[in-house]
């Protein structure tokens, strides 16, 4: 398929062999690269200067979207999410309370630094290795500004890759790393991409930024998904014992001796009943309760996390699964803040979120920020 982007792409290599000099197209480059981490690295600041000020906040979700489809093998659509997910957190269909009893409308609950501008990005011919870079750099900026913690809503599940090797380069070692998916994404290499949305954990496992990783919701693996899992080690929770596995997976303990958890949910590790708008429908998953039982009971200090491979071009017309999206939330599931998880903690408040759906005449919201300046 053509896109926008690739046109762009296939333009400035255009321009490349009319004897262009290479370093004008660098330098340009490099410009708007600066540009887009510039604006993801003042937002996080502001932010994170007000959290701290207010005081007491020792974790708290922060937004970054990478709207990144093209290392998808089948369908591009996750490239839409992000702006979905937005929509469905401050949609007023119902409110911004969460399950846990927090207020998302609260930044010391939940900020947004905005987009890693990945088709503006591609279209000045940007190419992946630099491009999950600068997706690596996004994600340390935010860590930079605690207590800001990175979700991010991704975008196809190549993304993992440079988010968790961020987490980790930033934490100065390995996490162990929560993975539900129907499918272990752990080929060698998928159709000649090793950036491939079916290859992020194996980039993951090769550059040791995991030391555990746990696999569940699986459905869909192949030969090489089991062997790739025993070759580095990988907890690999399949659906068909699910029933018998249950009790586990709803009382995980992670974290200890590293530093810290990631917790990354392929939207298509629920089944299609509950979550219809993802590219790769794969009969007999999880439901939204069980995976919500899996966040919320886990123990461990959870640093960041992603949510992946939704695609609103596969939804239905009234965003059922950008609300899946939007309240699977991980961070906003797992309270950071509590005390009773994070043993860090024995007496803050805590704070956490979830949320809600929309129509297409819904408000554009943002959270609550100004009544909480000065
Ligand atoms: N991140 C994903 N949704 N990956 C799906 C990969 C599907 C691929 N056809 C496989 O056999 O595994
Ligand atoms: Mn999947
Ligand atoms: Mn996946």
């Amino acid at each position: 398929m053509k896109t926008i982007a690739s046109m762009g792409i296939h333009y400035l290599q255009g321009l490349n062999a009319a004897n262009v000099p290479k370093e004008l197209i660098e330098k340009g480059q490099n410009r708007v690269i600066e540009a887009s981490l510039t604006l993801i690295r003042e937002r996080a600041k502001l932010k994170g200067e007000l959290l701290r000020a207010l005081g007491s906040v020792v974790a708290s979700s922060s937004l970054l979207g990478v709207p990144l489809g093209h290392n998808s093998s089948f369908l591009q659509g996750p490239a839409f999410a992000p702006p979905r997910i937005r929509e469905a957190i401050w949609c007023g269909s119902t409110n911004s309370s969460t399950e846990g009893g927090h207020e998302l409308n609260d930044p010391r609950v939940l900020t947004d630094v905005g987009d890693v501008p990945v088709q503006e990005l591609r279209d000045c011919g940007v190419d992946d290795d630099r491009l999950m870079s600068i997706i690596s750099e996004s994600v340390k900026l935010v860590m930079d500004e605690p207590p800001l913690r990175p979700l991010v809503l991704g975008g196809d599940h190549s993304i993992s890759f440079p988010v968790v090797r961020a987490v980790s380069e930033k934490l100065g070692g390995p996490v162990d790393v929560l993975h539900l998916d129907a499918h272990p994404d752990i080929y060698h290499c998928f159709e000649g991409n090793k950036y491939s949305h079916a290859s992020s954990f194996a980039r993951i496992m090769e550059g040791g930024f995991a030391r555990r990783l746990l696999q569940v919701g699986i459905r869909s693996i192949t030969k090489e998904g089991r062997e790739q899992g025993k070759r580095f080690g990988v907890e690999q929770y399949e659906m068909r014992t699910f029933s018998k596995d249950r009790d586990f997976l709803e009382n995980l303990q992670l974290g200890e001796g590293v530093k810290g958890v990631y917790i990354s949910v392929d939207v298509d590790c629920l089944d299609p009943a509950f979550a219809p708008g993802v590219s790769h429908i794969e009969p007999g998953g999880l439901s939204f309760r069980d995976v919500l039982n899996i966040i919320q009971n886990l123990k461990g200090d959870v640093v960041a996390a992603d949510v992946v491979e939704f695609n609103p071009q596969r939804d239905t017309v009234d965003g059922m699964t950008a609300m899946v999206a939007a309240k699977l939330d991980p961070l906003e599931n797992f309270d950071c803040n509590d005390p009773r998880y994070n043993p860090l903690l024995r007496s803050a408040a805590a704070k956490t979120p979830s949320n809600h759906h929309c129509t297409p005449a819904c408000k554009l919201r943002v959270s609550n920020f100004t009544s909480f300046m000065p």
